[in-house]
């Protein structure tokens, strides 16, 4: 079973496709870890992000990478814009789709899970949020990590980055038409995992009946 998920930063969809993962026993991708590695490559050697040639060379990061904690800052989600670069996203396609494909299946979340890396997946989620609750959760998240930041700084930073993910013409952050929406603005995070399982329930309970 596939399960996608996806939405735009700090809509909750990494906490919802955990959570889905250790409620199903299925791996779980967070899809924005890669392209968040590229551009920690990027920016580590001195690379422009702007250019689609230097990003590319990025894409080959050693996987180690991935659990370091720098991946998470600020800095990095701001470089991570290397995903409007074609050749990158197509550079990192096969080991997401392969991620998908194995044996039990797998829950990816991101921002083109249901539109491109698993069209096919069983069920889908749209998990979305205000800016300014987005804005909020991500700001206390890098307050924790001892970043001095604004609130204001995150939530233009969010607005920027929906802008550009958004209005990519590769693979950009819409919503698969057969998606379940979720949002979260107003949701503790407990009752977001509840209905999530509620609707990821619906759709296989209604692929279960046209099949
Ligand atoms: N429903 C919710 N209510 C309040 N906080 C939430 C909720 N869902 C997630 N969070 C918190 O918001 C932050 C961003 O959530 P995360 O799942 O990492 O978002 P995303 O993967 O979409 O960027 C985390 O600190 C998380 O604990
Ligand atoms: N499937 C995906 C996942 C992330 N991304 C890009 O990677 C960036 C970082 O993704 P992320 O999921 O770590 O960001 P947050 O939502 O956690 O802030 C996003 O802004 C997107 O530009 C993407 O293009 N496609």
């Amino acid at each position: 079973m596939i399960i996608a998920v996806d939405g735009p930063a700090a809509s909750g969809k990494g906490t919802i496709a955990r959570a889905l993962a250790r409620h199903y026993g299925l791996p779980h991708l967070d899809t924005g870890l890669l392209y968040r590695a590229v551009a920690a490559t990027v920016l580590r050697d001195e690379l422009d992000p702007a250019q689609e040639a230097d990003a590319v060379a990025a894409t080959s990061f050693d996987d180690l990478l991935l659990a370091d904690e720098w991946l998470r800052t600020d800095e990095v989600g701001k470089a991570a814009s290397v995903s409007a670069h074609p050749l990158v996203r197509s550079a990192l396609l096969q080991r997401q789709k392969r991620f998908a494909m194995q044996p039990n299946g797998a829950i990816l979340d991101g921002r083109d899970i249901g539109t491109v890396i698993a069209p096919d997946a069983d069920a889908k989620l749209f998990v979305k949020a205000t800016p300014m609750i987005r804005a909020r959760r991500r700001h206390a998240e890098l307050q924790k990590c001892g970043s001095t930041v604004s609130l204001d700084r995150v939530l233009s930073d969010i607005r920027a980055r929906d802008d550009r993910d958004s209005t990519r013409e590769q693979a950009p952050l819409v919503a698969a038409p057969d998606a379940a929406v979720l949002d979260t603005s107003f949701l503790s995070v407990e009752s977001a995992i509840q209905k999530a399982i509620a609707l990821v329930e619906a759709q296989l309970a209604r692929k279960r009946t046209t099949t």
